[in-house]
């Protein structure tokens, strides 16, 4: 049943992917970042000072007859670059690849930080990590899924990213059209409010066997890179001629014209394996010759990431009903 698909457009050179949502009767229409490294539905909002917007759709509560307010609620999000957002909460109607969840809390925006009036691309974001990390005070709400889930044929979701062209997520079903190989699945730990799983291995380039080594991470349609444990991020740049750590850019950076090794990533005990190409590696011209790499250090995160880097390269299952993430090529 293709109608709980929705197109994700790629933005800013696969920096970010946006979805059309709508909030509300009549229905006002935005375009909202899925992300599955957080658990917050927020968008931009009337509540807004005008510095604080920069052309974004602004959600007015008013102005819809099935929004009720959330009386002494509040919510107050800090993001890792130092990015933030927080303000009150009504219930509404929201729609999302044809899913419909009467009642969901919206979270509307009084306050944004400067990344986000700078990001023109996205009116905000529909977490899709677990209620246990949603923001909302004094008590947590559920995540757009959580809520649709009980409507849905299987209490799954998938994402479909792909490479500097639209993807998709498809809300309870499974494309079989979608991924050319199996679908291999890894346990999730959800303690943490995230799609937390643990790879076996890695291997870069051509490599046939992997490197045995944990990499603990979770998989965040959110976060732009690929975020892994020094050793590994070390090793890979190993293989790049001429890359060095860059003070200034604070990151990974080599020769624009340098071909970039693959990366292969394990799942479950190593049999299947995602292969993130060399060009989705070269992330971003510098602007004075280097190119910022897609891989970095998760350094002071606690965990690794798994990013849209990642994601692209792969068809990716969450399955919420059963704590599994599948992977398969594409
Ligand atoms: O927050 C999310 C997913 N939502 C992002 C929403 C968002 C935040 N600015 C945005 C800007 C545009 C669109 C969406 C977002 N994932 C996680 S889990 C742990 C960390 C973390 C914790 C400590 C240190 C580092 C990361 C992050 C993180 O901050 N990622 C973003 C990032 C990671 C690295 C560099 C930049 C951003």
């Amino acid at each position: 049943p293709d109608e709980d698909s929705a197109d994700a457009e790629p933005q800013l050179g696969d920096e970010e992917w946006t979805v059309p949502v709508s909030i509300g009767t009549p229905p006002q229409g935005f375009k909202l970042d899925l992300d599955t490294g957080s658990s917050d539905l927020w968008v931009f909002s009337t509540l807004l000072s005008k510095e604080e917007v920069n052309g974004q759709s602004l959600y007015d509560p008013n102005k819809s007859t099935t929004a009720a307010k959330m009386t002494g609620y509040t919510w107050d999000c800090h993001y890792g670059d130092g990015s933030f957002s927080s303000g009150y909460i009504y219930q509404d109607t929201v729609t999302i690849g044809g899913v419909t969840v009467a009642k969901q809390p919206v979270e509307v925006a009084k306050t944004v930080a400067p990344q986000f009036t700078q990001d023109t691309a996205l009116d905000g974001l529909v977490g899709l990590g677990f209620w246990t990390i949603n923001t909302a005070e004094p008590k947590k709400q559920k995540t757009f899924f959580e809520n649709a889930a009980p409507n849905l044929e299987k209490g799954l979701f998938t994402a479909d990213l792909k490479h500097e062209a639209p993807g998709s997520y498809n809300f309870g079903w499974i494309d079989e059209n979608a991924h050319a190989s199996n679908i291999t699945y890894a346990d999730v730990d959800s303690s943490d409010g995230y799609w937390m799983w643990t790879s076996p291995g890695y291997a870069v380039g051509d490599a046939k066997g992997i490197n045995k080594t944990a990499i603990r991470g979770i998989t965040d349609t959110g976060t732009t890179l690929l975020l892994l444990p020094d050793d590994v991020v070390d090793t890979y740049y190993g293989q790049v001629d001429g890359a060095t750590w860059a003070e200034e850019w604070s990151g990974y950076v080599f020769d624009c014209n340098t071909t970039v090794p693959d990366f292969s990533f394990a799942v479950d005990n190593g049999t299947a394996k995602v292969t993130v190409p060399g060009e989705y590696l070269n992330y971003a011209e510098n602007g004075d010759g280097t190119c910022y790499g897609g891989i970095q250090s998760d350094y002071g995160v606690g965990f690794s990431i798994f990013g849209d880097i990642a994601i692209k390269s792969a068809f990716v299952v969450f399955d919420q009903q059963n704590l599994k993430l599948g992977w398969a090529s594409k």
